[in-house]
């Protein structure tokens, strides 16, 4: 990699967004990290005349499962090239009945169920403890709240987010406790720990959640198939979304403002 090739907005496509279509005078290339390998090259381009950097998180032809994601690359391979704002596009399950299939949420919070991930940059001798109160940055969900707004999509501009660890789906009593005990809106397996190297990184994060199901307490459980149906039927919109945003979004984030480019600040020991 050379020094020039930066970018500074970075897209981590998710379930059924592979593919950097979008993005136009595209070039990928290879990003080493200390963490090993990202899950595919990334690919630079540009969007509404900004620089991009894209990487599907599942590797082209989603050959890696949520739990074997190599999130510390990934993180900091985007932080490498000089991304500020992080747009996360993730396929979720519904827990609530009013946010339905083809609908996004946009969370504010999330619940972490997962067991054994590498969770942090800071593993030692150099400790961290960022604060978690406000998981995504609220500058950014405000831009595709907006934008979605424009586009006459539905976004459901709050939910918890819990994350599982996965392969596998809930178990039926597992998703009523997600539902009626955690209280939580939506379901997936992948945002942690993505959203918290982000902030260990400093960079604003944001997901794009679509929903692509009603999880297993529903009378008919979820499948894979189910969930890349609906995904694929419902890409364009989260394309149109991704373009819009990207379009209204400020060169680089406020840093009077904006926590996420100082949560460091407080965190280390
Ligand atoms: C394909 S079913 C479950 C799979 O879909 C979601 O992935 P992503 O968040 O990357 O869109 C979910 O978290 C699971 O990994
Ligand atoms: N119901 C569900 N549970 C976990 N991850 C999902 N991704 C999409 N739908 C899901």
């Amino acid at each position: 990699m050379s020094g020039k090739e930066k970018a500074s907005i970075g897209v981590i496509g998710g379930s059924g967004l592979y593919d950097p279509e979008i993005f136009s005078n595209t070039k990928e290339i290879k990003v080493y990290t200390p963490y090993g390998e990202p899950s595919d090259l990334i690919t630079l381009g540009t969007l509404e005349g900004k620089q991009v950097a894209f990487i599907p998180r599942h590797g082209r032809k989603h050959r890696i499962p949520p739990h074997k994601i190599n999130y510390r690359a990934n993180v900091w391979a985007l932080k490498e090239l000089g991304v500020k704002w992080v747009i996360s596009v993730s396929a979720v399950g519904s827990l609530n009945l009013k946010y339905k299939p083809g609908d996004f949420v946009i969370p504010d919070q999330f619940i972490d169920m997962t067991k054994g991930r590498q969770y942090t940059f800071y593993d030692g001798p150099v400790v961290a403890h960022v604060s978690m109160a406000e998981p995504f940055c609220n500058s950014l969900r405000k831009v595709i709240i907006q934008s979605s707004k424009k586009l006459n999509i539905t976004a459901h501009e709050k939910g918890t987010y819990i994350c599982i660890e996965g392969p596998r789906f809930s178990t039926r009593s597992e998703s009523v406790v997600w539902k009626d005990v955690f209280k939580a809106d939506v379901i997936g397996m992948t945002l942690v720990p993505e959203v918290n190297l982000a902030c260990e990184a400093e960079m604003c994060y944001s997901t794009i959640a679509m929903i692509t199901d009603y999880d297993v307490f529903a009378d008919i459980p979820v499948t894979a198939e189910e969930v890349t149906k609906v995904m694929a039927e419902n890409t364009e919109k989260a394309k149109a979304l991704l373009r819009e945003t990207i379009k209204s979004l400020p060169d680089a984030p406020d840093e009077r403002e904006c926590s996420c480019c100082h949560s460091l600040k407080t965190a280390l020991i």
